[in-house]
């Protein structure tokens, strides 16, 4: 069973007129939850990564979308939807990458094309964020249903980044089968990548395992081929930010790695995500933006300088794994394979 005193950490937390927001950049050291209280706030929350996971990104924007339609003061609903629209503009310039971001903003906007008045519209705005919020919480546990039935007792599996509850509302995606796993008495050991420069694995993905009781072991990414062939790895399971109608996948950088990694060890390489986490409308991982950030998150650790200042730095947050090299894509509607470009039609077809 979960260990009796693990409460799975919420990132995200809707208060009635302000989001109560996990601070991801402050854990393993630190439990503080933040109050985010305009549109502002959580722009910045997003773009520093306080919150961050494809999913949780989507939850919190939507509920930064709610606050702004909140605390709107138009006269006219014509008024209003330009005001709402300029909101969802600036929250969607907070991060490229995880097309759950576009994908809640876009789903609170439709949900309020019809409204007749000003209240109503407030209201219903409201209301879609928090159905976004709760829908994940079902869908990470499907996801972890249909992840467990790919693993047996004494599996050794893979991750990289973090890919769990934190990330998402509730369980996570890559996380979710060893979570229940753990409820089931199913014994999976886990190697988490540490995941540079940001260290989600070291400190995000070890913290959440061990809270739960979930067996973890750290190891830095170059240890990733090491650890396949000297602990027998079975299998390697990630998340995802954004997933082309091919199946192409971007995800954490060094996810690629793995991927290649698998093919040559000949293990099979799976991704969980939502369907949120699809982008139909784009036909490869080419399209795929792939945010770089801030160079001072290779130069510098926790604030100590580690390489010369004025170094020429690249940091790109993500790479796309080519669909080829996934085993299977894990979703709530179960696990797609092979054929992805024609299984993923059918998923959105109906
Ligand atoms: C279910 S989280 C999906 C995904 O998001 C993470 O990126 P970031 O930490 O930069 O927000 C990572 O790629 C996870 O796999």
């Amino acid at each position: 069973m979960l260990n009796e005193n693990f409460v799975i950490p919420r990132s995200v937390i809707w208060k009635e007129d302000y989001v109560s927001l996990l601070n991801q950049q402050k854990i393993p050291q630190v439990t503080e939850y933040l109050e985010l209280r305009n549109i502002e706030d959580v722009w910045e929350a997003i773009q520093s990564l306080k919150v961050r996971g494809a999913p949780a990104i989507g939850i919190t924007a939507a509920y930064g979308l709610a606050l702004a339609a909140l605390q709107d003061q138009s006269k006219s609903l014509q008024e209003f939807h330009q005001n709402l629209q300029k909101s969802h503009d600036y929250l969607a310039s907070s991060r490229p990458t995880a097309v759950n971001l576009f994908w809640a903003l876009d789903r609170l906007m439709k949900s309020v094309s019809n409204a007749q008045t000003i209240d109503e519209a407030k209201s219903t705005i409201l209301k879609e964020a928090i159905l976004i919020e709760k829908e994940d919480e079902q869908v990470c546990q499907l996801i972890g249903e249909h992840a467990l039935s790919l693993f047996k007792d004494g599996d050794r599996i893979m991750t990289i980044c973090n890919a769990g509850s934190i990330a998402t509302a509730k369980y996570g995606t890559a996380l979710a089968p060893f979570y229940l796993a753990k409820e089931k008495n199913i014994n999976l050991s886990v190697y988490a990548c540490e995941t540079r420069p940001v260290l989600q694995g070291a400190r995000l993905t070890t913290w959440e395992l061990m809270q739960a009781g979930v067996d973890v072991t750290l190891i830095t990414d170059n240890m990733a081929a090491h650890t396949i062939k000297s602990k027998d790895i079975t299998a390697i399971i990630v998340g995802a930010d954004r997933i082309a109608a091919n199946g192409d996948t971007a995800n954490k950088i060094g996810t690629f790695n793995l991927a290649l990694l698998a093919k040559s060890f000949n293990i099979p390489f799976y991704v969980a995500a939502p369907l949120s986490t699809f982008d139909p409308s784009i036909t490869d991982g080419d399209q795929i933006p792939i945010e770089e950030r801030n160079p001072e998150e290779v130069t510098q650790i926790n604030g100590i300088q580690v390489a010369p200042k004025d170094v020429k730095v690249f940091n790109p947050a993500f790479d796309v794994t080519p669909n080829e090299l996934i085993a299977g894509i894990i979703t709530e509607k179960g696990m797609i394979t092979g054929e992805y470009k024609e299984e993923i039609k059918k998923l959105f077809s109906n």
